[in-house]
């Protein structure tokens, strides 16, 4: 079984909230870039976005997923623009199994509706927001070795799935 999982996807589907319990089950330890950064950094995401823009974030972003990915054998949960960068995307398939996690829109919307902490969805008309950002994210998630619908689903359920593709992979 593969010893180090990455998980991948859009806002709002899950990946820290499962990659938790994913972790907890196959007892391995867990990173979480976001949670990284913020303790790297000693301030909020949207406070790094608000100070030193997007482009700042992406930069420590790639450096956190490098570091991790050279030394952790480890559940890897990363935020949903860590994709954008083609090297991160070669460096995730290249040294772990990758698991995207997906959701409909109106789920995303809901999990994600009234959140400060992501500063890419704060727009009046968040569904909108969501569609606009998919399209532009179009296919920069599809290198995942396995993608999993997780709308209307459990925790648990999911990470079941999980352990079950990894098993076979
Ligand atoms: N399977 C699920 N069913 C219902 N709610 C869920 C499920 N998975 C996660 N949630 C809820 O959705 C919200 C977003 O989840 P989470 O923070 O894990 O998403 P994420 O993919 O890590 O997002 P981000 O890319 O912004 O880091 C949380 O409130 C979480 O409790
Ligand atoms: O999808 C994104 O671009 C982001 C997702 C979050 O996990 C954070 O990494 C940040 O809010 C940006
Ligand atoms: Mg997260």
């Amino acid at each position: 079984m593969a010893e180090r999982i990455f998980l991948i996807g859009f806002m709002g589907t899950g990946k820290t909230t499962v990659g938790e319990s994913l972790a907890r089950e196959l007892q391995l330890p867990l990173f979480d870039i976001d949670h990284e950064i913020v303790k790297r950094e000693g301030r909020t995401i949207p406070e790094i976005f608000a100070t030193n823009g997007e482009a700042y974030f992406r930069r420590v972003e790639s450096e956190v997923l490098l570091e991790l990915s050279e030394s952790a054998h480890a559940v890897i949960t990363t935020g949903g623009g860590a994709v954008l960068a083609p090297g991160n995307r070669e460096l995730m398939g290249k040294s772990g199994f990758v698991v995207c996690l997906a959701a409909t829109v109106e789920e995303i919307v809901s999990r994600v509706s009234g959140d400060p902490n992501r500063p890419l969805l704060q727009s009046d008309d968040l569904r909108q927001r969501v569609i606009q950002l998919q399209e532009a994210r179009a296919g920069l998630y599809d290198f995942a070795h396995v993608t999993l619908d997780t709308t209307g689903r459990s925790v648990d359920g999911i990470v079941g799935e999980i352990i079950m593709k990894l098993s076979a992979s």
